[in-house]
């Protein structure tokens, strides 16, 4: 659906080259969500800009929904952008236009007549929950409002991709979970594929399918959330468990330390009993959480072995035996 090959982008000249996207490599599948996570400066706005071609990259291909970006003409690119809609960290409404009026801008710029406009206006005000505000102006709105308002009039042209600036960056918790819950919905109702840009890890666990990490420029891990967040080796796992002993070094019991992520069903099992009632081993406890990545429930367990070697050694054996993702860093 959304393809990036080998893009770079440099701005500026001489000496004050600065290289913003090095030779970024990405895949989006169809119906997906996919985000792109990465600190200020790393490069993701860039990136965004890069697919509507707002911004033309220095080298490489962009395609989206089948088409060459880079070698389409002023009258297919209009066209290839009606099919890309957007969305912003600040709303970018027209203050002086009433909520159905912002909504229906894009359908008058297109020239669609008053009548299908007053009909997909109301349509897409009871998507995204605001039927009750057709007249009310962007100031009378709350952050979430404006951002529904935002959707709304992205989604009129029936877009096929929806492209999603840092759309929660300046909404509270709550409202960023809602408004989340909206695009997820949208997603799954309409179909539509999302490419958003976020630096925050919240969004990419509650809503993404699948990431990639961008840090100065370059793609450093890409694949299916779950996937990685669930490998203790990942940037994404590290990203997410900042704080984790693993490296700090936590009180030793002297045993094995084993990092364990469960996933899914796995979650649901008494993974420590089972241990130490098959094997005679000790599990130490050093540190455990349990959340939810998508619609699955990902733990993950800091613990250390101990006993007998052999003992060890067997739950360790079972622990991979289940396919279970298991890490043992040195101790
Ligand atoms: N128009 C420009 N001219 C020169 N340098 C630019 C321009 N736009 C961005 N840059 C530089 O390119 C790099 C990437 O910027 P970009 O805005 O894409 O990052 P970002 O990840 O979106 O950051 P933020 O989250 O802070 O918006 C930065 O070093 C930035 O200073």
């Amino acid at each position: 659906m959304i393809e990036l090959r080998g893009v770079s982008k440099v701005y500026g000249q001489g000496r004050q080259e600065v290289p913003a996207l090095r030779n970024v490599s990405l895949r989006v599948e169809y119906g997906e969500v996919f985000g792109v996570l990465g600190q200020s400066g790393a490069g993701k706005s860039t990136l965004i800009r890069c697919l509507n071609l707002l911004e033309r990259p220095t080298t490489g291909e962009v395609r989206v929904d089948g088409r060459d970006m880079l070698s389409l003409g002023p009258d297919e690119l209009r066209v290839a952008r009606q099919g890309i809609g957007m969305i912003f960290q600040h709303f970018n409404l027209f203050s002086s236009r009433t909520v159905a009026g912002n909504v229906a801008f894009p359908l008058e710029v297109a020239g669609c007549s008053r009548v299908h406009i007053r009909e997909r206006v109301a349509e897409l005000l009871e998507l995204v929950g605001l039927s009750d505000k057709a007249n009310a102006y962007p100031a009378q709105l709350s952050g979430g409002q404006k951002q529904r308002v935002g959707i709304a009039r992205a989604l009129a042209p029936r877009p096929r991709v929806l492209l999603s600036d840092e759309a929660t960056s300046a909404l509270d918790p709550e409202t960023t979970r809602s408004v989340l819950g909206l695009l997820r919905d949208i997603n799954r109702q309409l179909g539509l594929t999302i490419l958003l840009i976020t630096h925050q890890m919240e969004v990419v666990k509650s809503i993404c399918d699948s990431v990639a990490v961008l840090e100065r420029g370059r793609v450093v891990e890409q694949g299916k959330v779950v996937d990685l967040i669930a490998r203790p080796s990942t940037r994404l796992h590290e990203l997410c468990y900042p704080t984790s002993s693993t490296r700090n070094g936590v009180v030793s019991q002297g045993g094995r330390r084993v990092e364990l992520s469960l996933v899914g069903e796995h979650s649901t099992r008494p993974i420590l009993t089972t241990l130490a009632r098959r094997f005679g081993v000790d599990a130490w406890l050093l540190e455990g959480s349990m959340e939810r990545v998508g619609e699955t429930r990902v733990g993950r367990l800091l613990f250390e072995l101990t006993g007998p070697r052999e003992a060890v050694d067997g739950a360790l054996g079972f622990l991979r035996e289940q396919g279970l993702t298991l890490e043992a860093p040195h101790v």
